[in-house]
């Protein structure tokens, strides 16, 4: 694998925050890469930096020290022109566990992707109503919903709005930054098969930070696993899950309760649709707290 093939390459990343006449170092040198073709998870607790590098990855968060690539960009440098701006959207998309925060409460679905669509080039409306009528097929969302404003949408229809304004931008990335953390289980399985279904349409590459290993799990092929702002263990997501060699990836998995009283058949209708990367019923790996939540 060549340098070209990389999608991302991180370098020594570094950030600290001045709060309270105090350092707070949020990430200490990560240094990973994406290849193309490949999703990647970052998963970690609380605080461990995960946002921090996806804000650094889309160049909204100056790093205070080291390199990021994406696509061969150098996102450390802020993008001053609009058209930069434009070409910088082009890279990555970000797709929020709470998608009332990014969208417009007053505008309609439809109306939202046109403005999208409309900043990035597809100036001829029948063009754009053409594209608006395809990304919502593509996320499953009705000719009905397609006139609602988000408040009159459920969550998980909601995060398909997300996924489609992402998809508008026709992006090489899509971060999602905990994007099914807030959502019901079985909804959540219905935006993971989604996530599978769109990738396979689109050819889009996904960087999934969550703190749910099952998620992770499913849905990636590489892992990076946080702490206190370092990486502690990274590798292919099977392995890393599967046998953990540090001990706070062990924690993480373990500390996930056991399969026995999960909801029947929810995990395997997710496997079976979006097709397991790792298997956790066979190695016996974490459910995602989540699912404990509808016991
Ligand atoms: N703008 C900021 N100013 C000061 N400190 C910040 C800022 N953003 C993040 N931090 C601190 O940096 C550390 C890492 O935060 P970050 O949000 O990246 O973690 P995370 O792993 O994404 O956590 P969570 O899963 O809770 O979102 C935390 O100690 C946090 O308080």
């Amino acid at each position: 694998m060549t340098e070209n093939d990389m999608l991302i390459e991180v370098r020594d990343l570094r950030k600290v925050f001045r709060r309270g006449g105090r350092d707070i170092v949020a990430v200490h040198g990560a240094s990973f890469s994406m290849a193309s073709g490949r999703n990647l998870g970052i998963v970690g607790e609380s605080g461990s930096g995960k946002s921090t590098i996806a804000r650094m990855l889309m160049g909204v968060e100056k790093a205070t020290a080291g390199t990021v690539s994406v696509c061969g960009e150098d996102m450390t440098i802020p993008a001053r022109s609009a058209a930069a701006r434009r070409r910088r959207a082009k890279l990555t998309q970000m797709v929020y566990q709470d998608p009332f925060g990014s969208l417009d409460s007053r505008q309609t679905v439809a109306s939202c992707l046109r403005e999208v669509l409309r900043i990035h080039g597809v100036t001829a409306a029948a063009a754009r109503e053409a594209r608006i009528a395809e990304l919502c097929d593509l996320v499953g969302l009705s000719a009905v919903q397609r006139e609602r404003t988000p408040r009159d949408l459920s969550g998980g229809q909601r995060q398909r709005v997300a996924i489609a304004r992402a998809l508008a931008v026709q992006p090489e990335i899509i971060v999602l930054d905990e994007a099914v953390a807030a959502l019901d289980i079985s909804i959540q399985a219905q935006i993971l098969n989604l996530l599978a279904d769109v990738q396979r349409e689109t050819g889009t590459n996904y960087v999934l930070i969550s703190h749910d290993l099952a998620v992770v799990g499913h849905l990636t092929d590489d892992v990076v696993v946080m702490r206190h702002g370092r990486i502690v263990e990274q590798g292919v997501t099977a392995e890393v899950l599967g046998n953990p060699t540090d001990e706070y990836t062990r924690i993480l998995r373990d500390s996930v309760p056991s399969l026995d009283w999960r909801q029947p058949g929810v995990l395997e209708a997710v496997a079976e649709r979006v097709g397991p990367r790792t298997n956790f019923a066979t190695r016996n790996i974490s459910v995602p707290s989540t699912l404990e939540r509808t016991r």
